[in-house]
This record gives structure tokens, sequence and C-alpha cells, in this order.
């Protein structure tokens, strides 16, 4: 009789398999969790705008803003699935400042809505959290005809941004986190259809809109150089939310039965998942940089194209014509404080 003949046959045997085999799973998913923000903040009288935010990371990241104290604003497309995310927030943190608003990142009205009565509530504007995200979906159109993952990721962002970009200013010092993603990597903007009008890849499309969030911070940032606003843009990590409602592979009955546990261990748990956001969001050492972008709480290079200053001004006039944003003439600290000769 073999030695494996003979420990196939022992109850303890199979029992020390299996336990290897969860401790092994347990010691991995550790080891994946990236970096925690733990440097205490106290952000009473901060306000924030999270988008996308009644699950996933975005949801986390509110439940962390509440905890510290800040001011907060869901802004999200579904009003029922808001307002339970909300009360379970509020619930948990003793927080009430924390309020559900409709923004729908697929149409520029609902967008602008949005603003309007955000303004009317609020006279200032500390942290913008721009989280939504919709990944790999079949060819839609937003309300305004725009690609689905094109319009949400980004063009809608762009929007929402440039429109509270004088409460920001007024507010300074000030930050707009875009989630990104490491898909941008894999991103090439399609100058030259950029909508896919011409041939729709649902991967092709996301890392686009992933990569144009980079983009957008980079040129965000220099316009914004000297007026205490700072853009950042992050990777959360690979993280177990909603994001891949879209991808059967790992959406449906048989997914959750069988694929998921197979993935268990490689992901972020949610809590993980919103550190970098909250890292970029809230940590005071950041307050002199811009134009970064952030993966487990640390800077890092993003891909050679998210580098490229032209790419990002192309990108930026398209974006600004295409969601016929307002855009506003930044004046620097530098510019606006007086000089000699406008005083005497
Ligand atoms: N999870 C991951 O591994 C990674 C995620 N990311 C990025 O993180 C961000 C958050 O995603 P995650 O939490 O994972 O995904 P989820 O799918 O769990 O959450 C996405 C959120 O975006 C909202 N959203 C989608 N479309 C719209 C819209 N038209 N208007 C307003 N809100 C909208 C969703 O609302 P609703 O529930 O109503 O659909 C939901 O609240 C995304 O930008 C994603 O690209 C980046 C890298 C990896
Ligand atoms: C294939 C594969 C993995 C899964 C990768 C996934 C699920 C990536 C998701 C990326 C997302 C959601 C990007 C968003 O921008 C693991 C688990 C790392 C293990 C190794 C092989």
């Amino acid at each position: 009789m073999s030695l494996f003949t003979f420990l196939k046959s022992r109850p303890i045997f199979w029992l020390s398999v299996a336990g290897t085999t969860v401790g092994g799973a347990c010691f991995i998913k550790d080891l994946m969790q990236g970096c925690n923000f733990t440097k205490e903040t106290d952000e009473c009288n901060t306000v924030a705008i999270v988008t996308g935010s009644n699950t996933g990371i975005g949801k986390e990241t509110v439940r962390e803003l509440a905890r510290r104290r800040a001011i907060v604003y869901m802004a999200c497309r579904d009003m029922k699935k808001c307002e339970a995310a909300r009360e379970e927030i509020v619930l948990e943190t003793k927080n009430k400042f924390v309020y559900c608003r409709e923004c729908d990142l697929a149409s520029l009205d609902s967008i602008r809505n949005f603003v309007s009565t955000f303004k009317r509530e609020q006279d200032s504007l500390h942290i913008l959290i721009n989280n939504a995200g919709i990944m790999r979906c079949p060819r839609m159109l937003t309300a305004d005809g725009f690609e689905m993952q094109l319009g949400v990721n980004h063009l809608g962002h762009f929007l929402l941004t440039n429109l509270m970009l004088d409460l920001l200013l007024k507010s300074a010092p000030s930050r707009i986190v875009n989630v990104s993603s490491l898909a941008h990597t894999r991103g090439e903007i399609n100058t030259t259809d950029l909508n896919s009008e011409h041939s729709y890849d649902e991967a092709k499309a996301y890392n686009q809109s992933k990569l144009a969030n980079v983009l957008f911070t980079l040129e965000l940032a220099r316009r914004l150089k000297g007026t205490g606003v700072t853009a950042y843009a992050v990777h959360p990590g690979i993280v177990d939310t909603e994001i891949f409602r879209h991808m059967g592979f790992f959406s449906n009955f048989f997914a959750g039965l069988f694929v998921r546990p197979l993935f268990w261990p490689f992901v972020k748990t949610v809590h993980n998942g919103a550190q970098t956001t909250l890292y970029a969001a809230l940590d005071p050492d950041l307050e002199e940089i811009s134009g970064v972008y952030i993966s487990d709480c640390k800077i890092q290079m993003p891909a050679p194209v998210a580098t490229d200053t032209q790419l990002a001004k192309w990108l930026w006039a398209v974006s600004e014509k295409w969601t016929r944003a307002e855009i506003l003439e930044v004046k620097t600290v530098k510019n606006t404080v007086p000089i000699l000769k406008d005083v005497v």
C-alpha cells in the first residue's frame, strides 16, 4: 500500500487538506487587502459629495466620511437604494448630516438639477468624489446620446465637476477625487471614434473611460494650479462589489456559487476598497500635491499615455463641447492677490 493510498483512507488527512486550503485562502485574502487609512481627522463642517454611493466603494466612502462627522451628499440615481444605504449609515454613525439627492450621471439635465439643488442648500464644497461607475455593459446610450461608459464614467463627472468649481474654489483648500482604475493602463483614447459609433467593444470602452478619468485629473490639476483646489485619480484595487453586474461570468447564479468563491481570496472587501479614495480625499500630507495617480495609498506612475498633456487638453475640449459645460475662468491665487500697482 503506497503512502498516498494509506493517507487517502484517513479522515484526518482530508481534514488537514481542507484546513490548509481554508487557511491558505485566508492568508492570501489578508495579503490582498492593501492599505488602511487610519489617520484620524475631524471633518466636522467639511461638505462632501460622493457620486454612486448607494452601494460598493461609494457607500463605504460615505460611511467613513460620516464617521468622521462630515456633511455628506450621496448623489445617486436610485432614490430607494440611496435611502436604504443612508438610513444604515446614519444609524451606524449617528451622523444625521447625510443626505440623498438624485443625480443620474447618464443625463446632463439630471446633473444640472442636482447642482442647482445642492447650491440652494449649501454654499461650500470641500470634497467632490467622482466615484459612480459602470463596467462592460452592452452598448447603451445616455439620455444625451453618449456611449454609456464614457457618458457616466467620464462626461457626467466632467460636467458635474465644472459646475461645482465655483464652490470648490470658494471653499479651498478643497479636493476632487476621480475614481479611475488600473484598467486605464489598457486604455486608449479613440480620437476618431470617442463615442464608439463605428464599433463598440465593452472592455475597450471601459478602459477608455478610466483612462479619461486620469487625463481629466491631469488637466484639472493644470488648470487649478495655485488655487488650493487639488485633483487626484485613484485605483481602489480589485474590490468585491456590484461592478461585475454586466459580466455574466461573475454575476449569474452559477458564478455566485462556484466562480466567486474561487476569486474570494484575491479581492478586497469594500471597506478596504474605499481606503485609497479616503486617503486621497482626507490625508493632510496631500494638500500641496495635485494631478497624481494613487494606488494603495501611494502615489504611483500612471501609464505613459495618461501623462500626455496634449491628449488631456484634446479630451477636455471635446468634453466641454459635448456637455455644453460653462467653464469657469480660473484665476490662480497669485492673480487674485492684489499686487502693488493695483493697490497704489
Ligand atoms: N470594484 C472594483 O474592483 C473596481 C472598481 N473601480 C471603480 O470604482 C468605482 C465604484 O465602483 P464599485 O463600487 O466597484 O461598483 P458598484 O457597481 O458596486 O457601484 C457603482 C455605483 O455607481 C452607480 N452608478 C452607475 N451608473 C450611474 C448613473 N448613471 N448615475 C449615477 N450613479 C450611477 C451605481 O448606482 P446603481 O446601484 O443605481 O446602479 C452604484 O452606486 C467605479 O468608478 C469603478 O469603475 C475601479 C477599479 C476596480
Ligand atoms: C482574472 C484573475 C483575477 C480577477 C481579476 C478581476 C476580477 C479583475 C477585475 C477588475 C476590475 C473590476 C477593474 C475595474 O476597473 C484575480 C482574482 C486577481 C486572480 C487572478 C486571475
